[in-house]
């Protein structure tokens, strides 16, 4: 079996067209949905991530801008940028990037962003929204994964294995798709015997950065799999998945990259422009 190719590239562009003509209704209203984006220090991957964003962003019509601070800025300067964003109404969506320099506590700052602009769902609040099924930000990557899934078919009484427990992709990931009536295993690595137990799933979720963690023999024939890993090798961007092996088993199988990565920052856009109608009719 030759697996189909879920394209995150072709899926994204889609999906943008669709939002870039929600922004021009919005536009014509006279809103124009803005997302500002935090960066500390000068990671290359993360530069390069926040200025894909904001590219994305303007062309579809939104306004962006970057936040750029040094590596050494301290939490209290970090904590007072966010203020100022929280406090500027043309803001409509406020993203820092993380991971932040050791000297600033990530969750603090998480915990800083108004809610009603946390775009990146990663607020305390937000996550407490996601999770007692209240209106919320859902993070972007959760997001892209399911929005790929919806090119696969219903997920209703398929068993899923995610691979993976982060606050920010494995666990929200699991509760979108219980959502969707899919029976979900949640795995990690204390998890025993996990690549062996695959075999028993109808669909894969990796998202723990170990490139070659999965391979095809470990997949149940015709498996649907979502690899989330985003690791650099030898210069190169590679998932957990082993892709050539995979997709002569699997039914459907996205590439890394341009697999999840679109459609992460297709949903940050989409977020924003959720954040602006919602800024609109709560005014
Ligand atoms: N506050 C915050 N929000 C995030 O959403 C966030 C973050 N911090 N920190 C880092 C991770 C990582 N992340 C990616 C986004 C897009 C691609 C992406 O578009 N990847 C392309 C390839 C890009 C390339 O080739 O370098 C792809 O997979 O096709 C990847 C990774 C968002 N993150």
């Amino acid at each position: 079996m030759t697996a189909e190719l879920l394209n995150g590239r072709e899926i994204a562009k889609d999906y943008r067209a669709g939002l870039q003509s929600e922004v021009e209704k919005l536009k014509s209203q006279g809103i124009v949905p803005n997302l500002t984006v935090v960066i500390v220090g000068n990671d290359g991957a993360s530069l390069s991530y926040v200025r894909s964003k904001n590219k994305a962003a303007e062309k579809i019509g939104m306004e962006s801008s970057i936040v750029h601070l040094d590596e050494d800025t301290s939490e209290e300067e970090v904590l007072a940028t966010v203020e100022k964003l929280n406090n500027d109404d043309k803001v409509n969506g406020i993203l820092v990037q993380v991971p932040l320099p050791d000297q600033v506590d990530e969750n603090k700052v998480l915990e800083a962003i108004a809610p009603h602009k946390d775009v990146d769902g990663f607020s305390p609040i937000n996550i407490g929204r996601l999770y007692t099924g209240q209106r919320t930000f859902v993070p972007c990557t959760p997001l892209g994964v399911m929005e790929l899934l919806k090119h696969t078919g219903s997920l209703e009484g398929k068993t899923v294995a995610v691979v993976g427990r982060s606050h920010i992709v494995g666990q929200p990931v699991a509760k979108l798709l219980t959502d969707q009536n899919a029976t979900v295993t949640l795995m990690h690595s204390r998890t025993q015997n996990m690549v062996e137990q695959l075999k028993n799933f109808d669909v894969v979720v990796s998202a723990v950065g170990k490139p070659g963690l999965i391979t095809g023999a470990d997949l149940k024939e015709g498996a649907i799999v979502i690899d989330v890993g985003n690791t650099v090798v030898d210069e190169k961007l590679v998932g957990d998945v082993d892709f050539e092996s995979a997709k002569e088993v699997a039914s459907y199988i996205t590439p890394v990259p341009g697999g999840v990565g679109p459609l992460t920052i297709t949903m940050v856009l989409n977020n924003t422009l959720l954040a602006a109608k919602w800024h609109n009719e709560d005014k």
